[in-house]
């Protein structure tokens, strides 16, 4: 297994070229399950992630070929299976995202319930009850899930989501591109990968709209086609290597960030001290390392998101003065707390808050990953710590991130990619 091993004190400079998102080009992927012809998608990253997707659709029957390289790949062909087996959903939740399209073209899916991860319990009961109003009939046997469409295909349906899950969202949404009727999802997730996925299933000959910033509108249609599509860019990966900048001090471009997907993060940013400018390619950001505590609280999109908040928690442990992180998405995504404190960070947690009171300096320690993002915030704090880092499990960063040790060694910060025996 390989580790990271980084040195502090190193200010960055340079340029970070943003990869395409993880969490729309996965979902992308999964939409060719709906075409009639190739989905050809280029700004695909080059992570464990999509290769586990790209296994995924292979055991369902479907060709993914790159296309001069890792980050363009072509999905084609139909499904000749209908399941989604318990070893790949229990390592990548976003399989259960081939459900709705499984049974909207196939009518029926088999998928292992994927059950809870390191943050959280992570139920599916939305995806699951919005089939349901669609006309689908559920059993859960044997730790899976079993679809089946009505005979005449699923029928479009007015579905209220409770919470703005995005899974719910998107698995719907796909769902009901190909039901007869109208289907109306209110109360859906606002986040940017989800516009992301409209607009390339809109391009493959779907009828969606957004009406009011909540509910999206999906006209039925018979079949979907071909299309070329580019992933959005990875705002997580943006507001991650901002966050690495703010603590670590310097002036970096993150190109092909963009400040429309992000003004929660880029605004807590400014609060902690941190400039942010938006830039001809992307987004600018300068620090001198002096950081304020802020409060913030995670919500769904426009909010702050879940997904930022180790790598902030990361860069407060320094700030003057206190801060307090609430998290209401996830129950148990404080994982990277225990690790910051073993660092020399002054963390408290109380329930869903953590009370982040600055310290002066960290110091280097060997550290361990515990989920993905977390992963990214104990590097985050190694950049300004004293000494060296070992950072151990990074399987879990290497779901998501693309060239961690390449893109920060570009621009001055001292880290190296070793085998665990080294
Ligand atoms: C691959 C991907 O895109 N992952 C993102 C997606 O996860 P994911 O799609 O799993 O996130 P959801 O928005 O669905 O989940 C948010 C909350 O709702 C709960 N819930 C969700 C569905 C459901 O049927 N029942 C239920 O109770 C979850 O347990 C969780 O507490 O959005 C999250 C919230 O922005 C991000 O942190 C993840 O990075
Ligand atoms: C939680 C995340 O991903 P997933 O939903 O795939 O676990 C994430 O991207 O931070």
């Amino acid at each position: 297994m390989d580790q990271f091993l980084i040195q502090g004190g190193q200010r960055l400079h340079g340029d970070i070229a943003l990869g395409g998102a993880k969490n729309s080009g996965l979902k992308l992927m999964v939409a060719a399950l709906l075409s009639d012809g190739p989905l050809i998608l280029s700004n695909v990253p080059n992570i464990a992630d999509i290769r586990t997707m790209r296994s995924l659709l292979t055991g369902l029957g479907l060709s993914v070929e790159e296309v001069d390289g890792p980050h363009c790949l072509s999905v084609s062909g139909r499904a000749s299976s209908v399941e989604a087996p318990y070893d790949i959903v229990a390592k990548m939740r976003a399989s259960i995202l081939v459900l709705g399209p499984l049974l909207a073209r196939e009518g029926e899916a088999r998928v292992s319930l994927p059950g809870g991860c390191a943050i959280g319990t992570r139920p599916v009961d939305l995806h699951l009850k919005g089939f349901e109003a669609l006309g689908a009939t559920i059993t859960l046997e044997g730790g899976y899930i079993n679809a089946q469409a009505p005979g005449g295909g699923l029928k479009g349906a007015r579905i209220v989501l409770p919470f703005p899950s995005v899974g719910a969202t998107e698995n719907i949404l796909m769902a009901a591109t190909l039901a007869k009727g109208t289907t109306e999802i209110v109360n859906a997730a606002r986040e940017p990968e989800i516009a992301d996925l409209a607009n390339c299933l809109n391009a493959m000959g779907a009828r969606i709209t957004r009406e009011a910033s909540d509910t999206l509108v999906i006209e039925g249609v018979e079949r979907l086609h071909g299309a070329r599509y580019s992933v959005m860019p990875d705002r997580i990966e943006c507001g991650t290597y901002a966050c690495a900048v703010g603590i670590a001090g310097g002036d970096v471009l993150l190109e092909g960030g963009r400040v429309g997907d992000q003004e929660a993060v880029l605004q807590a940013l400014r609060h902690a001290g941190v400039r942010v400018d938006e830039d001809a390619r992307g987004i600018r950001v300068r620090s001198e390392g002096k950081l304020t505590g802020i409060d913030l609280t995670t919500e769904p999109y426009p909010g702050f998101p879940t997904d930022m908040q180790a790598q902030f928690m990361a860069m407060l442990s320094v700030a003057e003065g206190a801060s307090l992180m609430t998290e209401t998405i996830f129950e148990n995504r404080f994982m990277h707390v225990p690790e910051l404190n073993r660092m020399g960070a002054n963390i408290n947690i109380q329930g869903r808050s953590a009370i982040i009171r600055g310290v002066p300096s960290l110091s280097g320690a060997p550290v361990m990953a515990t989920d993905l993002r977390a992963s990214f915030s104990l590097i985050v704090a190694a950049l300004v710590a004293q000494g060296e880092t070992r950072l151990s499990r990074i399987y879990h960063l290497d779901r998501g991130y693309e060239g961690v040790d390449r893109k920060l060694s570009a621009c001055g910060a001292v880290i190296k990619r070793v085998k665990d025996t080294e």
